[in-house]
Formats: structure tokens, C-alpha cells, sequence
């Protein structure tokens, strides 16, 4: 410990006054020390997630996982989310490719359960842009996971690695995700977290290339129960999803280009909608449609992600018109929870 008195030369030196900390209102200090608890909790359950994951190297470590049904070799990591790790996985039986998405047995507040539900659940539709559960299992003491159709890269690293999709893309884009949704709501289902990262392409060595699958359901919630129309809204819940695509205000400046007239016809449509209203999507098709037509584009034309096959029309959209205008915007019907 300095000494007062060199602690006092030293600021003298520095020319600088002295500093006098404002002492803490009592609410204040409640909230400071609530608030370092919570990121303490934080980066622990961050830390036990990662310590309970599959310790998985290429041809090391921890790449087997038997279940009641068959066993599976881990042999890539695909992605990471704020709740677990998916990687790939070959089964033995046929060595077929999967994904596996595994979260941590310790999570405080598990999805995979429930994201597994829905995924039975939807998988009853047979809807095209849904991917099938093949199994699930757990890891005692350690992580739970599915093993779910393996599909191709997300919209977000399709968009980062085509830098632009083009009018015809984008549309084709919005026309298939209206489609995912529109299915999942028919089985009585709310998203609650559309974005770019949540919607998959098909494997390019498959027949599904262009077709757009939709992912990850831990943050679903049941709207229309059996027997009833829809659940009686809640007088207060808390934010579900993510903030960078929660409000639609916020992107309203993006339309005003190329689109604008048909996006904002969209969007004062859906800011019409009530807690139970089901959405019109085929007012909402059609306004895609009229973009396609007003803008002559091709729908049929192969989407940007198709190397081989450019896509003949090389009409650019502006940054501002990324996939954020026809995937999230447009289809981010409000939820109401
Ligand atoms: N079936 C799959 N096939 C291929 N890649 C997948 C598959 N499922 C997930 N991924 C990849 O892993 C990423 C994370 O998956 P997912 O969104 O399901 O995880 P999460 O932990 O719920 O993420 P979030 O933080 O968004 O909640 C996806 O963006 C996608 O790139």
C-alpha cells in the first residue's frame, strides 16, 4: 500500500484533482451488486455449457454417441448458438449424414425438450421446410441432443459469403419462408425468433438446394390449442427472441427503394394485425408477386447460392435491401407474447 503522502505527490505530479467517488444510493448498490451476480451467472453457466459439450476433435477425443437406435460418429462442428453447440454426425448403420444439436444437461433454463416436441409435432405435416428428427438422447450428468436432418448453410453466412442476392433471390427467399411459416403457424405455432440464422438452404449434393428450411424452435410457443382457437393473451411477458430483428419500425427507412411500394403495403398490413387475427398470406404472396412482376424478375431463376447455375438477371439491391427485407421484415408477423 502507497502512502498517503506519496499517493498525494503522485496526483500533485499529474496536475490532476483528486477523484471522490460518489457513494452509492442504497438502490443503487442493490442494483450494481445484482447486476455483477447476473453476469456472474452468465459467464459460469457459459463456462459449464462449454465444459459439458461433446469434447470433440477430428479423429480424437469424444466422436461417438450411441443411443437406443443407432450409433453416431461426430465428425465436424456446424455451428454454436447462445444455447449449445451442433455438429455433424455420420450414423454407422448407413453412414448417413446428420446434424446433432446438444445443450447442456445444467442449463438453467433448457430449450431442447421442448424444441424436440416441436419438432415431433411438426414433423406430422410433412411440410418441405421442416427438418425431420431422426433420434435423441442424453449424456447423464453432461448434455441432451437431437439428431436432426443435416441441411446446408444458414441465410446469414449465405448472404456474408454471395455479398448481395439479387432481386429475384431475395423474393424467392420471401416467398419460401412465408411458406415455413405459414406451416409452422398451421400446426398452431408462434416462432418467436425469425432471423437469418434460423433459416437453413439445402445441401448442395441434394435435391432441397434451393428449397429454405426452417430451424430451431427452443423459443416456440403453442398459440392455438386443441379444441380452441387461440390461447388468451397474457397481460405482461417477458421479450422473447432476439433485439436486431424484434421491431419492424426500426426498418421502415429501408423500403424506401426499389420494392418500396409492395414491402410497404406489407408492413401497414401487418401493423393492422390483432392478437387474433391469422395473417392473410396469400395478400402477402401476391405482394411479393407484384414486386417479382414489377420489377420483371425471374422467381424460377436459381437462387445466388447456385454457383453453376448464375442466376441471368444481375439487378443488385442495395446493402439496405439484404435478406433482412423479405425474410425478417416482412414475415416477422407481431407476436403478441
Ligand atoms: N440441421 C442442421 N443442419 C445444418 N446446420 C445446422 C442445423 N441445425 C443448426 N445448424 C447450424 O447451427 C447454427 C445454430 O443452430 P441453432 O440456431 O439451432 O442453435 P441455437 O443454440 O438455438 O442458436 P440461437 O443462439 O440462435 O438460439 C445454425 O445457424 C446453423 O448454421
Amino acid at each position: 500500500m502507497k502512502k498517503r503522502e506519496e499517493r498525494r505527490k503522485e496526483r500533485r505530479e499529474k496536475g490532476g484533482r483528486r477523484f471522490r467517488r460518489r457513494r452509492k444510493t442504497p438502490l443503487e448498490l442493490r442494483k450494481f451488486i445484482a447486476e455483477r451476480a447476473h453476469e456472474e451467472r452468465r459467464r459460469e453457466r457459459q463456462k459449464n455449457q462449454e465444459r459439458d459439450m461433446p469434447h470433440f476433435k477430428v479423429g480424437k477425443g469424444e466422436n461417438e454417441i450411441t443411443t437406443s437406435k443407432g450409433k453416431y460418429e461426430l465428425v465436424g462442428k456446424l455451428g454454436q448458438g447462445s444455447f449449445g453447440s451442433v455438429f455433424s454426425c455420420i450414423r454407422q448403420s448407413d453412414k448417413q449424414v446428420f446434424a446433432m444439436k446438444c445443450e447442456s444437461l445444467n442449463a438453467e433454463r433448457p430449450r431442447l425438450p421442448h424444441e424436440a416436441n416441436v419438432l415431433l409435432a411438426l414433423n406430422l405435416l410433412k411440410s418441405p421446410h421442416f427438418v425431420e428428427m431422426i433420434d435423441n438422447g442424453q449424456i447423464a450428468g453432461r448434455f441432451q441432443f437431437v439428431i436432426i436432418r443435416l441441411v446446408g448453410q444458414n441465410l446469414w453466412d449465405v448472404r456474408l459469403k454471395v455479398k448481395q442476392f439479387t432481386l429475384s433471390t431475395s423474393l424467392m427467399i420471401g416467398i419460401q419462408t412465408l411458406a415455413a411459416l405459414r406451416d409452422l403457424h398451421r400446426v398452431g405455432w408462434l416462432h418467436r425468433d425469425i432471423k437469418p440464422p434460423n433459416f437453413c438452404i439445402g445441401r448442395p449434393d441434394e435435391e432441397t438446394f434451393h428449397t429454405i428450411f426452417i430451424l430451431d424452435f427452443g423459443l416456440c410457443r403453442k398459440i392455438a390449442l386443441k379444441g380452441k382457437d387461440i390461447r388468451t393473451p397474457r397481460k405482461e411477458c417477458a421479450f422473447r427472441g432476439t433485439t436486431r430483428y424484434a421491431s419492424l419500425a426500426a426498418h421502415d427507412s429501408l423500403f424506401r427503394k426499389c420494392c418500396y411500394q409492395q414491402m410497404h403495403t406489407i408492413l401497414l398490413y401487418l401493423d393492422s394485425l390483432q392478437y387474433g387475427n391469422i395473417p392473410d398470406y396469400d395478400f402477402i404472396y401476391h405482394q411479393v408477386i407484384a414486386a417479382a412482376s414489377v420489377h420483371r424478375v425471374d422467381l424460377e431463376a436459381a437462387p445466388n447460392w447456385d454457383q453453376k447455375a448464375k442466376s441471368c438477371f444481375s439487378l443488385r439491391m442495395d446493402q439496405d435491401m439484404e435478406v433482412q427485407l423479405t425474410t425478417t421484415i416482412v414475415f416477422n408477423v407481431r407476436d403478441t407474447d
